[in-house]
C-alpha cells in the first residue's frame, strides 16, 4: 500500500518527503535534511507480512518473505547506483533500517538498489534512473549476474547465498552451470567465498 496524495501527511517528518509527480509509478522520495554515509536514516516500522507485490520489499530467502512497508519508504525508486540500503539481514528485526550508502544532501532523491532484496520481481521494468551501469531491465537478482551484484555497495545476504547456490556463473546466461566449488562459505549465510581470507565484507555478513 503506499500512501496516497490526497490525504498525504508524512510517515518519516524532518527526514523524507514524497515527491508526488504525474503518471504512474513516476513519484519519488526527497531527503529533506543532509545525511553522512553509513548513517541510518531510519528503522523500519510498522512493517507487515504480505504478498509480493511492486510495493513489497523481501526480507529472507523464502518465497513467503517479503513485508510491506507501510510508510513513505514505499517511495524510494530503483538505481544501479542507490544512494540507500534497505538492511534486513539482521535477525533482529527492531535492528532492520535504510541506511544512507554515501553523503546524501538535502533535495536528493533516495533510491535503492532493488535486487538487493529481491530475488525475483513480481513487476519487472524498464529502469531509467540514467547511471552509466544502468543494467536496463530490473527483474530481481535471480536474473544477474554475480559480480553484476557485487558491484553494488550493499547486497542482502539471501540474495547471495540464493546466487552462490544457483552456481558460480559469470553471466546471467549461464545460470545453473557447474563452476569450482567455493573455498569456503560464509557461516551466516552461506556465501560461497572463491578466495581464501576474511572475505565477510563481501557477502555483507559481520564477522563474528
Ligand atoms: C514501490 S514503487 C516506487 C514508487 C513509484 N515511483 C511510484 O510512484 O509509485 C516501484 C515501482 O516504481 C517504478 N520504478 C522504481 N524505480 C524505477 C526506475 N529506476 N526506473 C523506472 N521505474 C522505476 C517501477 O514501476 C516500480 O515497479
Amino acid at each position: 500500500m503506499k500512501p496516497a496524495q490526497e490525504s498525504y501527511s508524512p510517515s518519516h517528518p524532518g527526514l523524507f518527503s514524497v515527491d508526488f509527480r504525474p503518471g504512474e509509478y513516476t513519484s519519488a522520495l526527497i531527503a529533506v535534511k543532509d545525511f553522512d554515509e553509513g548513517e541510518i536514516m531510519a528503522y523500519l516500522e510498522g512493517l507487515t507480512k504480505a504478498p509480493k507485490a511492486y510495493t513489497s520489499v523481501q526480507c529472507g530467502p523464502n518465497d513467503d518473505d517479503h513485508i510491506e512497508l507501510n510508510s513513505d519508504l514505499v517511495y524510494v525508486n530503483h538505481s544501479c547506483q542507490p544512494n540507500v540500503a534497505f538492511d534486513m539481514s539482521s535477525p533482529d528485526e527492531t535492528k532492520w533500517h535504510a541506511r544512507a550508502l554515501e553523503p546524501i544532501r538535502s533535495g536528493e532523491a533516495l533510491t535503492f538498489f532493488y535486487p538487493s532484496t529481491e530475488w525475483d520481481m513480481d513487476q519487472p521494468f524498464d529502469c531509467r534512473c540514467g547511471a552509466p551501469s544502468c543494467l536496463k531491465r530490473i527483474q530481481g537478482a535471480a536474473h544477474l549476474t554475480k559480480e553484476q551484484l557485487l558491484a553494488r555497495k550493499f547486497v542482502s545476504p539471501w540474495i547471495l547465498a540464493s546466487v552462490a547456490e544457483r552456481g558460480n556463473s559469470s553471466t546471467s546466461t549461464d545460470i545453473g552451470s557447474t563452476k569450482a566449488p567455493a573455498t569456503r562459505n560464509c557461516s551466516t549465510c552461506g556465501f560461497g567465498f572463491a578466495a581464501r581470507g576474511d572475505d565477510r565484507s563481501r557477502c555483507g555478513c559481520k564477522p563474528t
